[in-house]
Parts: structure tokens; C-alpha cells; sequence
């Protein structure tokens, strides 16, 4: 079955290359627009099923498409990617000697016959005390820039988290996991080959 993974997110494509699946890259160029008032994490399987459902009108013949959509919850805040260095401080100050919640979103649809299947997974992050020096220090690093709440947990920003509970991937951008459950709902073999 042709997989195809509806999103340009770089920790993503490692990610499903991990699962040791082949498989092609379409961005959805989907705007992540949070339109309605809905509880975050049906708001992130919303956001993931729309990239799935827009990739999904492009393409001929069977595949199955993968969407998903990571956001970042604070109390009753949603933070999503950060549109400049002034966004990426607020989040980053608000976020640091706090626990907050990490919810992706995935929706895989089968085409040509639409079969969906979509979940979440949240991970609690606790986010060490930090300085203004701090923040702004990382922020120059220019890491935070295209990622949801600001920092990535798999770069310089692991330094500043002190505990998870949950799924690492899933803080990462997808929860593979979960997505390995879905995955076999529509019976993709993962485990093909020999890896090592
Ligand atoms: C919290 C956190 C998020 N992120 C990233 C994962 C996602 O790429 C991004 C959240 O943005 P998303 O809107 O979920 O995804 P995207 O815009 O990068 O890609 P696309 O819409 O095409 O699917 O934040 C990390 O890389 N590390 C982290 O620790």
C-alpha cells in the first residue's frame, strides 16, 4: 500500500522512516487555523484530519494518508508555532517552571474508499525554571521558530525539560506508537525485514 505523509515536518518524516516504513512526503499546506471553540484535543485531530483530507483530494488510486498536528496546552491556552522571536519569549515565559500538556493529533485515511481513523496522544512536560537570559539565549538559537510552545524537546530545548510522562515521540511531532495501532487497523506489516 502506497503511504503517503501528509506533512512537511522534517521530525516527522524521521519519525515514520523509524517505523521502517517507505513511504512518500506531500505537505498538506494546510493553515493551522484554530476556527473553533473545541477542547484541544479534538481540536488537534481536527487540524489533522484537515492536512490528511486536503492531501487526500490530490492524490489518484489507493493510498493511505497520514496527518498529524501537534500542539502545545498551558492551562487553557493553546500555543501553537510562533509567529516571531517577540511570540516564541511569551510562550517560552510562560511555559518554563510549569508542567504543561503536548497533544498531536493523527487522522489516516484510506482512498479511494475515505475509511478513517483518527486519535490523540498527550504527554505531560514539565519545563525547568528559566531566565529571561535563558529564553532569550535559546531564542537566538532560532530553534523555537517552527515548532508548537516554542522549543524542541529533541534539540538544544531538551536541556530545558526536567520530566515527561507519556510518549517521547509524541512531544516530537508524532507518537509512533499510537500511530503503529492505527497502522495495523488498515494491516500495514511494519516488521518486513531484517534492521539490523
Ligand atoms: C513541542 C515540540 C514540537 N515540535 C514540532 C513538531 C511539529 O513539526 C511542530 C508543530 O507544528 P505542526 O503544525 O503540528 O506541524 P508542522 O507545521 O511542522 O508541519 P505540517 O503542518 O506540514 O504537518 O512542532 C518539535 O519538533 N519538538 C517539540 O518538542
Amino acid at each position: 500500500m502506497r503511504i503517503i505523509l501528509a506533512s512537511s515536518s522534517p521530525r516527522r518524516s524521521d519519525l515514520l522512516a523509524q517505523m521502517g516504513l517507505k513511504f512518500e512526503v506531500i505537505p498538506s499546506g494546510q493553515e493551522e487555523k484554530v476556527v473553533e471553540n473545541l477542547p484541544p484535543h479534538q481540536l488537534a485531530v481536527e487540524l489533522a484530519l484537515k492536512k490528511a483530507e486536503s492531501v487526500a483530494k490530490r492524490v489518484q488510486g489507493c493510498a493511505l494518508i497520514i496527518g498529524a498536528d501537534t500542539i502545545v496546552v498551558k492551562g487553557d491556552k493553546v500555543l501553537g508555532k510562533p509567529k516571531d522571536e517577540d511570540e516564541a519569549f511569551q510562550m517560552l515565559m510562560e511555559l518554563q517552571g510549569q508542567v504543561h500538556e503536548v497533544i498531536t493529533g493523527l487522522a489516516v485515511m484510506e482512498m479511494p474508499t475515505r475509511r478513517c481513523v483518527t486519535a490523540y496522544e498527550k504527554t505531560l512536560v514539565e519545563m525547568a525554571p528559566l531566565t529571561r537570559q535563558d529564553v532569550e539565549g535559546y531564542i537566538r538559537t532560532g530553534e523555537p521558530m517552527d515548532k508548537a510552545g516554542a522549543y524542541g524537546i529533541q534539540g538544544l530545548g531538551g536541556m530545558l525539560i526536567k520530566r515527561i510522562e507519556g510518549c517521547y515521540y509524541n512531544v516530537v511531532g508524532l507518537p509512533i506508537h499510537r500511530l503503529w495501532v492505527i497502522l495495523k487497523e488498515f494491516e500495514v506489516e511494519v516488521f518486513t525485514e531484517r534492521a539490523v
